[in-house]
C-alpha cells in the first residue's frame, strides 16, 4: 500500500475549503485523507500552511492538472501505479508531478572587472622586498602585488604593529604575510634551524596549514637555511616530534595539535616567537579553537625571552586575517591583538569578487541528480584541463554522488571518471593521507577534473585555477557561500559559480545572497541545462527528457543490483536530511526540513523505497514513525558535523 508516500506540494491556501473526492485504499485512510482535504483532522495545520497532501496514484483530475501532469514528458516513463506495494517501493517518473517554478528572466549579466587582481600600477620591488625575493616572485610569474599585499607588506617590513587584515577571498593574503616575515628572518645573521622558532602560523584546517607550509617551503629558494615545519595532526606524532626536536624557524600548525605538542613535546621552545599569524580567523573560532588559541598565546607570552636581532620586533607582532567580518573574529582580535591597525582593501570585502559569474538553477527535488550530471557535462564541454568543485551538505551525500557518477561502489577509491574527466571526492571522514593525495591528484590532473566535497575544501584552500564551483546543496551560512564561491575567480582570474535551489521556500534564499553579488545573478532553467546535456546530436526537440530519464533509471537499476551501493545511497539520503535540518533558524523561511518532499528527494538518490522505510531501516516500528525518526536524527546531526571538523586540529 502506498500510504506512506505522500505528495506535498505548495499551493496558495484555498479561499474556500475544497471538496476532494478520495477513493481506494482502506476506509480509515480514505476518511483521514477526506478530513485532511477539508481542513479538518490531523493534517489541518499543514493545509493552513498551503501544503496539500494527496495520496500518490490516487489524485483527482483537478489536482493532477495543478501538478502539471499534462506536461509533454510524462509518456516516456509513466509512473507505475501500484508499485508502492508491500515492499514500500515506488517508481515515479522524473518529469511528472513536479512543483511549479517561478518564471524569471534568464538574460546575460554584465560582469564587472576583477576586484581582487594584482595592480598594474605597482610592483613588488617597490614595496621594500629584497632582490632575492623579487627574483623568486618573478620566477613564479608574480609581478604585481594585489591591493592587500600593497598595504600589508610595507607595514610588516617597517613597523611593529599588530594587524587586523580583512580582504576578499583570493586576494593574496598568504603572500601578504609570508613575504615580509621571510625577509625579516633572512636578515638574521647566520640563521639556521637551530637559531630558534621565530614565526608561528595557525590555520583552522590541515589542508590550509599544508598549503601555507608549501608557500614557505618555496620561499626557501631565497634562503635555504631557513627551515619551515608543520604540525597538523592526522599523521604520526612521533615524526612531528622529531621535526620539532631538530628545530624549525617557521611553524605552521593547527591549534589542537600544537596544544598537544606544547603539553607533551619538551623540546618545543616558543620563547623566541616574534610573529603570530591567525589565518581564517572566523573559521578558527567557528571550529571551537578559542581555548586552544588562548593557551598557545599564553604559552608564548609567558615563555618570551629578549632577542638581540635588530631585524626582529622586540615584542610579538600578531596578524589576524579574515575574509569576513563577524563578532567572533572581533573576539579573536581582542584575544590576540594589541592596539592593532585595521588593514582592509575596500568596503567590498564581504562580497564575492566582481568578475565572478553567479548562476542559479531552481530544480525540482526529483531532478537534482540528473541536473547535477547535466551541469557537470555542460561545464566541461569544450574544455581540456578545467577544474570544477562541487559542494555537498555532508560526507554521506558526497559518498553517494561519487559512486552514482562513477559507478564504483565496492572499492574505497576516491577517484574515478565521468564524461571523460577525472572525478574525486573529499571529506573530513577520509584519512589525512587520502585527503592530501586526493587534493594533489585533483590539482595535477592533466585533463578536466571534478572534486565532490563537503565544506572541508571551502576555506582558504588555494587550489590552482578553479574554473567552476557548483553549490549542489546551499551553504549553511552566508559566509560559507562567500568562501565556497571564493575558490574560483582568485587573484583576478575569471570564474563561474552555480547554485542549486529547490522550488518554493528555497527561492527566498536569492534575496539573501543578492547583495553579495555586485555583478548580479544569472538564472538558468533546469530544462535548458538538461537539454544542452542530454539532447542527442541531430535529434533536436524532444529526445533530451528521454535520455535524462534513462540516465536516472540506469542509476536506480544499478542500485537494485548492488546492495552496497544502495546502502550508500540510503545513508546519503538520510545524512542529507539530517544535515538539512541544521540550517540556521534565521534562514528557516528558506530551509525548512518539514517542507521538504522526502519521497521526491529520495528519488534523486536513486531510491525507490518510501522515506518511512528508509528511516526505519526496513523494520516496522510501532512507537515512532519514519518522519519523526528522521527529524530526531536530524537534531543529532549538529554533533556529527562538529565531529567532522574536529578531526582537523
Ligand atoms: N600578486 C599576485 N599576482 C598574481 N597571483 C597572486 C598574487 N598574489 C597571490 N596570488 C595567487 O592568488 C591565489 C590566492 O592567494 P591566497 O590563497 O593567498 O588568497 P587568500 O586571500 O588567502 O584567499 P582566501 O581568503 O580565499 O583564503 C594564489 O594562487 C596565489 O599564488
Amino acid at each position: 500500500m502506498e500510504d506512506d508516500l505522500l505528495l506535498n506540494f505548495a499551493s496558495e491556501p484555498p479561499a474556500k475549503k475544497q471538496k476532494v473526492k478520495v477513493t481506494g485504499g482502506k476506509w480509515k485512510e480514505r476518511r483521514k485523507s477526506q478530513l485532511a482535504s477539508e481542513g479538518r483532522g490531523r493534517n489541518e495545520k499543514k493545509e493552513k500552511q498551503g501544503v496539500n497532501q494527496i495520496k500518490l496514484g490516487e489524485r483527482t483530475k483537478e489536482t493532477a492538472t495543478a501538478e502539471g501532469e499534462e506536461r509533454p514528458h510524462k509518456t516516456a516513463f509513466p509512473e507505475r501505479r501500484g508499485e508502492g506495494g508491500k515492499n514500500n517501493t515506488y517508481v515515479s517518473s522524473l518529469f511528472t508531478a513536479n512543483p511549479e517554478i517561478q518564471d524569471r528572466p534568464v538574460a546575460e549579466i554584465d560582469v564587472l572587472s576583477p576586484s581582487n587582481a594584482p595592480l598594474d600600477t605597482s610592483s613588488f620591488s617597490g614595496l621594500g622586498l629584497n632582490d632575492k625575493i623579487n627574483a623568486h616572485l618573478l620566477s613564479q610569474r608574480l609581478e604585481n602585488p594585489t591591493k592587500i599585499q600593497q598595504q600589508v607588506i610595507p607595514r610588516l617590513l617597517a613597523g611593529n604593529n599588530d594587524l587586523f587584515v580583512q580582504a576578499q577571498t583570493g586576494s593574496g593574503k598568504t603572500l601578504a604575510f609570508a613575504l615580509p616575515i621571510f625577509q625579516k628572518l633572512m636578515e638574521i645573521p647566520d640563521i639556521d634551524r637551530t637559531s630558534g622558532l621565530f614565526a608561528l602560523i595557525l590555520a583552522p584546517t590541515r589542508e590550509l596549514a599544508t598549503q601555507i607550509y608549501s608557500v614557505f617551503e618555496s620561499l626557501r629558494r631565497c634562503h635555504h637555511k631557513i627551515v619551515a615545519g608543520n604540525v597538523i595532526g592526522g599523521e604520526k606524532k612521533k615524526s612531528e616530534k622529531a621535526r620539532l626536536r631538530k628545530g624549525v624557524n617557521i611553524l605552521v600548525a593547527t591549534p589542537g595539535r600544537l596544544v598537544d605538542h606544547i603539553e607533551h613535546t619538551q623540546k618545543l621552545d616558543l620563547s623566541k616567537i616574534r610573529y603570530v599569524v591567525l589565518d581564517e580567523g572566523d573559521r578558527l573560532m567557528e571550529l571551537g579553537f578559542e581555548e586552544s588559541i588562548t593557551k598557545i598565546l599564553h604559552s608564548i607570552s609567558s615563555s618570551a625571552v629578549p632577542l638581540h636581532y635588530p631585524s626582529l620586533p622586540a615584542k610579538r607582532v600578531s596578524i589576524l586575517c579574515s575574509a569576513t567580518i563577524k563578532s567572533t573574529v572581533k573576539k579573536l582580535g581582542e584575544l590576540s591583538l594589541e592596539e592593532a591597525e585595521l588593514v582592509t582593501t575596500s568596503e567590498k570585502i564581504t562580497k564575492v569578487p566582481d568578475q565572478l559569474v553567479q548562476q542559479v538553477v531552481v530544480i525540482p527535488p526529483k531532478l537534482r541528480f540528473v541536473t547535477l550530471a547535466g551541469t557537470l557535462k555542460n561545464l566541461i564541454k569544450d574544455q581540456t584541463a578545467s577544474r570544477t568543485i562541487v559542494f555537498f551538505s555532508c560526507s554521506g551525500s558526497v559518498d553517494f554522488h561519487f559512486i552514482a557518477l562513477t559507478r564504483k561502489a565496492a572499492s574505497e577509491d576516491t577517484s574515478g571518471s565521468l564524461f571523460g574527466s577525472s572525478i574525486f571526492k573529499l571529506h573530513g571522514s577520509l584519512s589525512q593521507q587520502t585527503r592530501t593525495s586526493t587534493l594533489k591528484q585533483f590539482a595535477d590532473s592533466p585533463n578536466n577534473a571534478i572534486l565532490l566535497c563537503t565544506d572541508v575544501a571551502s576555506r582558504g584552500l588555494d587550489l590552482p585555477h578553479i574554473n567552476n564551483v557548483v553549490e549542489f546543496d546551499p551553504p549553511f551560512a552566508l559566509d560559507d557561500h562567500l568562501h565556497r564561491v571564493g575558490r574560483t575567480a582568485r587573484a583576478g582570474s575569471l570564474g563561474k559559480s552555480v547554485l542549486f535551489l529547490l522550488p518554493g521556500d528555497e527561492e527566498n534564499y536569492l534575496k539573501i545572497i543578492e547583495p553579495l553579488h555586485p555583478s548580479g545573478i544569472q538564472f538558468q532553467k533546469y530544462e535548458s541545462v538538461l537539454k544542452e546535456a542530454f539532447e542527442k546530436p541531430g535529434e533536436k526537440g524532444g529526445s533530451w527528457d528521454t535520455q535524462a530519464t534513462t540516465f536516472h533509471l540506469d542509476l536506480e537499476r544499478w542500485l537494485l543490483e548492488e546492495p552496497r551501493a544502495k546502502e550508500i545511497a540510503a545513508n546519503g539520503f538520510i545524512s542529507h536530511i539530517k544535515a538539512y535540518a541544521t540550517h540556521l533558524a534565521s534562514e528557516r523561511e528558506c530551509f525548512n526540513v518539514k517542507k521538504i518532499h522526502l519521497g521526491h528527494l529520495a528519488k534523486s538518490f536513486g531510491l525507490r523505497e518510501t522515506p518511512k522505510k528508509l528511516a526505519s531501516g526496513g523494520e516496522r516500528k510501532k512507537k515512532e514513525d519514519g518522519k519523526s525518526k528522521m527529524l530526531r536524527m536530524a537534531k543529532m546531526h549538529l554533533q556529527a558535523q562538529t565531529d567532522e571538523f574536529n578531526t582537523f586540529g
